[in-house]
């Protein structure tokens, strides 16, 4: 069984496009996991593929039950990721991309026997995070200032050597390529 591997880094440093590039080029090799809501299903959606959907009674049962890598609340309802929803694309042969910020990665070394491998993708300044942030047009002045002061914290924790391997994203193809050293080499 592969091995799951965290992908880390400040909003806006690259993550999903580059994860974007990798499932285009390899679209049978990895999965993400399915996460957990109690959110009431949309149309089409199907549990077990979309989320797992749950009640907010069965959900809070998984929080006491130390289920969760991470959950969260929005908008009123849960959202998590289980230790399950990994070890199931693990055990499907494809090697699963987890996505998750730095309290992810903390319980996921902490609290969790995934023996994942851990990247870290940073901008190439804060300065360049801001640029790039704004660029997309997806952030609001007060989001942009969350996000930023965030990602100070996020490259704080890099620093104390907490991943296998940083890759800075500055040129696209140069970052796309080291990644798929890391993911492919060891
Ligand atoms: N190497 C690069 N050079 C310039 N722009 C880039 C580079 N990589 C990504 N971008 C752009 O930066 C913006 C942020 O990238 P992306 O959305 O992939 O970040 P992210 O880390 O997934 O953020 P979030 O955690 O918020 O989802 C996007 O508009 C993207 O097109």
């Amino acid at each position: 069984m592969s091995r799951p591997i965290v992908i880390s880094g400040p909003s806006g440093a690259g993550k999903s496009t580059l994860l974007k590039k990798l499932f285009q080029e390899y679209p049978d090799t990895f999965g993400f996991s399915v996460s957990s809501t109690t959110r009431n299903p949309r149309e089409g959606e199907v549990h077990g593929k979309d989320y797992n959907f749950a009640t907010v009674e069965e959900f809070k049962q998984m929080i006491d039950a130390n289920k969760f890598i991470e959950w969260a609340q929005f908008s009123g309802n849960y959202y998590g990721t289980t230790v399950d929803s990994v070890k199931e694309v693990s055990s499907s042969g494809k090697t699963c991309i987890l996505d998750i910020d730095m309290q992810g990665v903390k319980s996921v070394k902490d609290k969790t026997d995934l023996n994942a491998r851990y990247l870290f993708i940073a901008p190439p300044s804060i300065d360049d995070l801001r640029k790039r942030l704004e660029g997309r047009g997806t952030e609001t002045e007060e989001s942009l200032n969350k996000r930023l002061s965030a990602a100070t914290a996020e490259m704080e924790y890099a620093n104390t050597g907490a991943h296998d391997k940083i890759i800075v994203n500055d040129d696209l193809d140069k970052a796309y390529a080291e990644l798929k050293d890391f993911i492919f080499g060891n």
